[in-house]
């Protein structure tokens, strides 16, 4: 990676003109789903000086949606475990909008008294959730050991070892090879090229993650490595996710072949990145703070490929909060399920109803909520004069496939209960069902990503919890469950029961945990099948069209999956999608819309996302 380069051609500069706000009146807002999503596109509105109020719905009485951490009480004292994300990447630029949320956010607001939202990093930059970030560095063990269970063992993935000389990682490489994990890789790899690419006609069609490693590598590649990889990020089948929107930047190299494409574009020192990770940096960048600590920031890119927090990543959902109401402009409503979102014939103000404070109106509304929730918000509603959504309606019928995943973590007090170190492993549909009865995942080694160094000098060793031990997740499901009934789905003692099978089988390890807590994530992993891409346009493009523009949709449904890109999403809701902005080319490396007709781009209302996805930089 070409850090220190990429670092300085993403610096923050001080903009004269850039993304000019267009639309100068005053406005109130609703954002509708108290998740990441939701949280960030409500302080982001918090820092418009033209948003005078906003209103936070959130249907259960916490704010943070998955990301849920617990402290658990273990003998000696706590330890952290996380029942969703539990790292957040810290690479570029996609992270920079997540890590300026961070370094901006105060731990507890109340102790610091702040009179506006935009004065929160001048005041607090000391004692923010920065100052809480655990930081993993590029070289420990759990960024460099990444495992796959195959087909009885664990494989470490190859992947350089700094403290190893040359030759040494070479020939670990070239031992690792000749694993059966591996079988028909080397062949694939090198023989790419000569496949046919696809026919210009065939170029926007989208096809499965499986078809695509299928035909250009072969099915061994598909099997043993890239169902575990997509294991580890959506639990799902790589028979349906789409290459298209996952897998794009290298779908699109393969006439001329992948490997060769890729190596003429390391050395021309190009990269596909997404547009929209600019322009949620350019959106942020409108404010000072986003100057003045990108020395900070660009600190803990430059270190480390994941952070945490020392609370865990729930940690963030509530600095954020807790931000948001020290604003003074926030009005945060847990507990408060809606019962619908319309437009009113007449106008185009739309009304959100809610059984527990009333009927509210409001000139833009971000609803982050699943797409099988949000259906039924836009359904008829018992108002007067409501238009009904129909097109919408009808869009978001298909799109309402999400994994299930059984999340159980387990606490050993044996701090060396692991004879390896790393991140974890991950399991492979080729391991058949009756070799994982368990329908397991992967198994995570959450000691090692529960402790790293600090963001700042002296770079002290910081850890999640108070005594030593062991952490283990272990995952269920995903798309094995699919189709599954409920009362099939294990419950605690099954899920713990199955777990230590697991364990045992895999690691050998019998030792009782003194601490296991599970819970069943429910429809929790958006799946994006093949043609999500253009579904998603479609949708756009429909909800813009029945909702003048004032509806804005948000959130892991549709352009993300990751704490990161939801925080993208987040900040471009709440600045494109509710106002035209006019970019400007300030840096030719910060703003890659200079090469196409971005003074058309329009992208208030539907999802935030820019005409173009992907481009070279
Ligand atoms: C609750 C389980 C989750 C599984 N995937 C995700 C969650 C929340 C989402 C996810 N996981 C990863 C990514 C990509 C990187 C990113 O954008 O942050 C996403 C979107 C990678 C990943 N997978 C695992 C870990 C520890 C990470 C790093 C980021 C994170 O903390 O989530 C392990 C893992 N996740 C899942 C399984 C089955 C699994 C197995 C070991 C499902």
């Amino acid at each position: 990676m070409r850090t220190p380069c990429i670092s300085k051609s993403l610096r923050i500069g001080r903009r004269s003109l850039a993304s000019l706000p267009t639309q100068q009146r005053a406005y109130n807002a609703a954002v509708v789903g108290g998740g990441i999503t939701g949280l960030t596109a409500t302080w982001q509105l918090a820092q418009d000086p033209q948003c005078s109020r906003i209103t936070l719905y959130e249907k259960s009485p916490r704010l943070g949606g998955w990301l849920d951490s617990e402290t658990v009480p273990v003998e000696g004292g706590n330890v952290v475990f996380e029942y969703g994300p539990r790292t957040l990447r810290s690479a570029l630029p996609g992270s920079l909008p997540l890590l300026y949320l961070v370094i901006t956010t105060p731990m507890d607001p109340s102790s610091n008294p702040i009179d506006s939202l935009t004065d929160v990093g001048t005041k607090c930059a000391n004692v923010g959730l920065f100052d809480e970030l655990i930081c993993t560095s590029r070289r420990s063990p759990a960024a460099l050991n990444r495992f796959i269970y195959y087909p009885d063992r664990l494989v470490r993935l190859p992947m350089p070892d700094p403290s190893l000389p040359f030759l040494s990682n070479v020939q670990n490489f070239l031992q690792t090879l000749k694993e059966p994990l591996f079988d028909g890789f080397v062949p694939g790899v090198l023989l790419e090229h000569t496949k046919p690419a696809r026919m210009p006609h065939q170029w926007q069609e989208d096809e499965s993650v499986a078809s695509f490693i299928s035909r250009r590598f072969n099915s061994k590649i598909a099997d043993n490595l890239v169902s575990a990889m997509m294991h580890g990020i959506y639990s799902g089948d790589i028979d349906k996710l789409s290459a298209q929107t996952i897998l794009g930047p290298m779908r699109n190299l393969e006439d001329g072949g992948i490997l060769y494409s890729a190596l003429m574009k390391a050395f021309m020192r190009q990269r596909a990145r997404i547009m929209d990770d600019y322009l949620a940096v350019d959106a942020i960048s409108d404010s000072r703070q986003a100057f003045n600590f990108q020395g900070d920031i660009l600190e803990v890119v430059k270190k480390s490929s994941t952070f945490t927090f020392k609370g865990g990543v729930q940690q963030l959902a509530q600095g954020i909060a807790a931000a948001l109401t020290a604003s003074g402009k926030v009005d945060v409503k847990t507990d408060s399920e809606i019962q619908s979102i319309s437009k009113s014939r007449d106008s185009d103000v739309l009304t959100v109803q809610c059984p527990t404070s009333g009927s509210q109106a409001y000139d833009h509304v971000i609803a982050t909520l699943p797409t099988p929730a949000l259906t039924k918000l836009l359904g008829p509603t018992n108002l007067p004069n409501q238009s009904v959504p129909n097109r919408t309606l009808q869009k978001l019928q298909g799109h309402d496939y999400a994994t299930t995943v059984m999340v159980v973590n387990l606490y050993y007090p044996d701090p060396k209960l692991l004879s390896i170190d790393g991140f974890g492993y991950l399991i492979p549909r080729s391991i058949p069902v009756d070799h994982n009865p368990e329908f397991g995942l992967g198994v995570i080694f959450a000691s090692a990503s529960s402790s790293g160094e600090a963001p700042r000098s002296p770079y002290a060793t910081v850890t999640q919890d108070s005594v030593a031990g062991t952490k283990l997740t272990v995952m269920l499901g995903g798309h094995y469950w699919d189709g599954w009934q409920e009362s099939d789905l294990p419950d605690h003692d099954s899920a713990v029961r199955m777990a230590r099978t697991m364990l045992q089988r895999h690691l050998g390890i019998t030792d009782t945990p003194t601490v296991a807590r599970s819970r069943l994530q429910r429809n929790a992993i958006p799946q994006y099948t093949v043609g999500h891409l253009d579904r998603m346009y479609d949708l756009s493009k429909t909800v813009k069209a029945d909702f003048n523009q004032r509806l804005v949709l948000a959130g892991n449904w549709y352009n993300g999956i990751g704490v990161g890109e939801c925080v993208r999403q987040g900040i471009l809701a709440a600045t494109h999608g509710i106002r035209k902005r006019e970019l400007q080319v300030y840096s030719p490396a910060m703003c890659p819309w200079k090469d196409f007709d971005h003074w058309d781009w329009d992208m208030r209302g539907g999802i935030a996302t820019a005409p173009v996805r992907l481009v070279d930089v």
